[in-house]
């Protein structure tokens, strides 16, 4: 195309669904356009033998890759790496990615917290854990790794007692409060200063009457990743049409402050408004570069973030962990 200058170049080591559905013709091109080039990596090579790039974007979990990558990092500190792999470990963990929630200090009158939930080592010390934290039932139990495995996807929502004697599950997990919120979540991308906040389907509320039927437990997985298709079922449009998103101004004030927090770039988190509580909003969940492309104007937002990082604007979150 005539005219057309590029000038940065940004490397991509992602897996080959992720290449699928984010590294579509229409994010290529737009970033093309507007001078930057979007380049394959081969993780299984050395990255020094791949440069020149000005910044690196990944999300693979080989360990090998990951090695190579924390070295990298450290002695190539003029390249951008987006994200640092300490920085996105974090958020592996289902206890230490909502840790830092006290802290936050969100000034908005909306209220922001996270459900109670108590960690729990093995199925043996399953009892003592609910005893000792008191935890209210019904509660939905989590693996604890969420490293984007289908396992760590894989949850069950119990109902009482009886349903974590049936639990199944072979490794440590956590058993989080489960709270009423309209059957819709609220779904919050994050790229940079960029943000954007969507409506998804989630669990529907759970009566006192449901409470009491003898159902004790049901297992589900990855709910909110509805294709549009799901989405027309009448029940379920009708909640998301009437469910209101949260102020904006809050969202913002949240979601610019976890990534301060995280010293991450590229996440996106799943937040609930508590139904019994007002203004009262919950986070659920974090996840490390999402699926981007379900978001309405990805290509955009993705180039106007990788603008930022080439351009070096303070408001991208560095290497070395700290805003530059
Ligand atoms: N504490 C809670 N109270 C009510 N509903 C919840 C709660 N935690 C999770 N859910 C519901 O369960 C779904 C899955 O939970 P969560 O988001 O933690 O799992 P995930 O597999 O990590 O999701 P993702 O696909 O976003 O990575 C949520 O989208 C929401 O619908
Ligand atoms: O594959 P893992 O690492 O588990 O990560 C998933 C996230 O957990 C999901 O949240 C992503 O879906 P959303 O973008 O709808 O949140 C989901 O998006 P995708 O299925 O479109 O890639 C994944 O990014
Ligand atoms: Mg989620
Ligand atoms: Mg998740």
């Amino acid at each position: 195309m005539a005219g057309k200058t590029t000038t940065y170049r940004i490397g991509y080591a992602l897996a080959p669904k992720k290449i699928q559905s984010f590294i579509q013709p229409s994010l290529v091109n737009l970033a093309e356009e507007r001078g930057i080039e979007l380049i394959p990596i081969q993780p299984t090579k050395p990255l020094i033998d791949q440069l020149p790039f000005d910044c690196l974007i990944h999300k693979l979990s080989d360990p090998e890759w990951i090695n190579q990558l924390r070295q990298f990092v450290s002695q190539h500190p003029d390249i951008v790496v987006i994200d640092n792999p300490d920085a996105i470990d974090r958020i592996h963990n289902r206890i230490t990615m909502l840790e830092f929630f006290n802290e936050l200090n969100i000034a908005h009158e909306v209220s922001l917290g996270v459900p109670k939930q108590v960690f729990v080592e093995s199925p043996e010390s399953l009892f003592d854990s609910v005893a000792v934290k008191g935890i209210k039932f019904p509660v939905i139990a989590k693996p604890l790794l969420a490293n984007g495995t289908a396992g760590s996807h894989q949850m069950s929502l119990v109902f009482n007692e009886e349903g974590l004697k049936e639990l199944k599950v072979n490794s440590a997990f956590i058993l989080q409060e489960f709270v009423n919120h309209g059957g819709v979540i609220f779904k919050v991308y994050v790229a940079g200063q960029h943000i954007q906040c969507v409506k998804r389907k989630s669990l529907p509320d759970i009566s006192d009457e449901k409470l009491g039927s003898p159902v004790n437990l049901l297992s589900f997985s990855q709910i909110s990743n509805v294709t549009a298709q799901d989405q027309r079922d009448e029940g379920v449009s009708k909640l998301m049409e009437i469910a209101e998103l949260p102020p904006l101004s809050f969202v913002n004030e949240v979601a610019s402050k976890m990534r301060q927090a995280l010293k991450l770039n590229l996440f996106n988190f799943d937040m609930i408004r508590d139904g019994s509580a007002g203004d009262q909003y919950l986070v659920i969940d974090i996840n490390y570069f999402p699926g981007y492309a379900k978001m309405p104007s990805y290509e955009t937002i993705l180039t106007d973030f990788f603008l930022d990082i080439v351009q070096h604007k303070p408001s991208v979150v560095s290497n070395d962990s700290e805003t530059v």
